[in-house]
């Protein structure tokens, strides 16, 4: 007997992110500790090395990240003549994928190469989606300051000035939260592509295709589309309602895992609170609110770490189609430390399928047909 969705299945071992008992951990360390202090460059040492970095290898890698964040111009050349109304998955999605050709271990399969072509593809990958978003509006692309942190630096490279310590802390803790998340659909991806000894780009394009849909990182996205045509806090129950009787999927609640509640939650809701309000749009978080109270009443779900990440981005400004590339860029640091830990005891996947077509029967020549 199949199981659909692979539900509880346990598809490989890994050491990277726990999910027990409805707790998160990277590397064994909680996540509501991570959240409270650890910055985004941390949290990718973490992922990368199983240990905290020193203050030195801090340090080095913030140094390494702004310098491997430079696109090459030919890359740059080619985002361009992408049409400006792709949306920025798609876009995302291509540009890393015509990264590999520019990267001059691509045909290095050794760790230590591997290592550096994470270090790269993380390093580029934020510079590549404020790029998508300058390009669209046929602004110049920033590269990355040596002295910025490297949410600092998405910020400055997508709105070309120094951005406030609030949004740069809020942002952080957004790529914190988002890093990685156990066998999720898009790492599971990114294994089951390197796991044939493709190249780690490979891994990281497969995994950029399956974040981009709405059951998984596309829910963000989502969120914010449906809180914008509710509109009002009065329309919350009338809109919520009639989605129900549809058996329409309000995106950003349920989860295949958490049936307790999301450890990441909680964290976007005080951010999309404290930050809706500086900015004025208090209205979306009591749109948010009233559409969690009904969802959790009615169908007994709980929101996800979608749901109230879309009105904490849009609070920070940022645009409602660069919300699911952000996640990319957060997870892109899982992702690759996933796909090191394939590499380094790879076992090709290869499930089977219960087969439910036509019974055995004979071929039929054209012209008897
Ligand atoms: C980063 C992330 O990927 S987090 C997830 C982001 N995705 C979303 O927010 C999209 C909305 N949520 C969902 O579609 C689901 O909850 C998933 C895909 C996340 C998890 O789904 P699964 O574990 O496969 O549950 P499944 O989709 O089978 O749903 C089980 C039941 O709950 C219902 N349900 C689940 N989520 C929702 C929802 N968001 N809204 C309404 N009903 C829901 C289903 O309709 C189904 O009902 P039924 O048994 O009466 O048919
Ligand atoms: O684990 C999952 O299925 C989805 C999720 O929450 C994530 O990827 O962050």
């Amino acid at each position: 007997m199949s199981t659909a969705g692979l539900e509880g299945v346990v598809a490989t071992h890994s050491g990277i992110s726990s999910i027990i008992d409805g707790v998160l951990t990277y590397r064994g360390i909680n996540i509501d500790d991570l959240a409270k202090f650890a910055s985004f460059e941390e949290v990718l040492y973490l992922l990368w090395n199983d240990e905290l970095p020193t203050k030195e290898e801090l340090t080095q890698l913030k140094k390494d990240l702004a310098e491997q964040g430079l696109l090459p111009n030919e890359v740059i050349s080619l985002m361009k003549t992408l049409p400006k109304n792709t949306h920025s998955m798609a876009m995302l999605r291509t540009v890393v994928s015509a990264l590999e050709m520019y990267d001059p271990e691509s045909f290095d399969m050794s760790f230590e190469a591997n290592r550096r072509k994470a270090l790269r593809i993380q390093a580029k990958i934020a510079t590549v989606v404020a790029a998508i978003q300058r390009v669209k509006e046929g602004k110049e692309i920033l590269a990355p300051k040596t002295e910025f942190s490297f949410s600092q630096n998405f910020l400055y490279m997508l709105n070309g000035e120094e951005p406030e310590e609030l949004a740069i802390k809020s942002l952080d803790t957004a790529l914190v939260l988002h890093a990685d998340h156990e066998l999720n659909a898009s790492t599971f991806s990114a294994r089951v592509t390197v796991g044939t000894l493709a190249n780690i780009y490979a891994g990281v394009v497969s995994a950029i295709g399956t974040l981009s849909g709405p059951l998984h990182g596309g829910a963000n996205e989502a969120v914010m589309k449906m809180l914008e045509e509710i509109g009002e806090v009065e329309n919350v129950e009338s809109y919520i309602n009639e989605a129900l009787v549809k058996k329409k999927k309000i995106m950003g609640f349920g989860h295949r895992v958490y049936k307790t509640g999301d450890p990441r939650a909680k964290f976007l809701k005080k951010m999309s609170k404290e930050l809706t309000a500086l900015k004025g749009k208090e209205k979306l978080y009591q749109i948010s609110v009233k559409i969690d109270e009904i969802i959790q009443k009615e169908k007994g779900l709980l929101p996800n770490v979608d749901f109230y990440s879309a009105s904490t981005y849009h609070s920070l400004g940022i645009a409602r189609e660069l919300f699911t590339p952000i996640f990319a860029v957060s997870r892109t640091s899982g992702w690759t430390a996933h796909i090191l830990e394939q590499y380094a005891n790879n076992r090709l996947f290869r499930p089977r399928a219960e087969y439910i077509g036509s019974q055995l029967r004979k071929y039929v020549p054209i012209e008897d047909r």
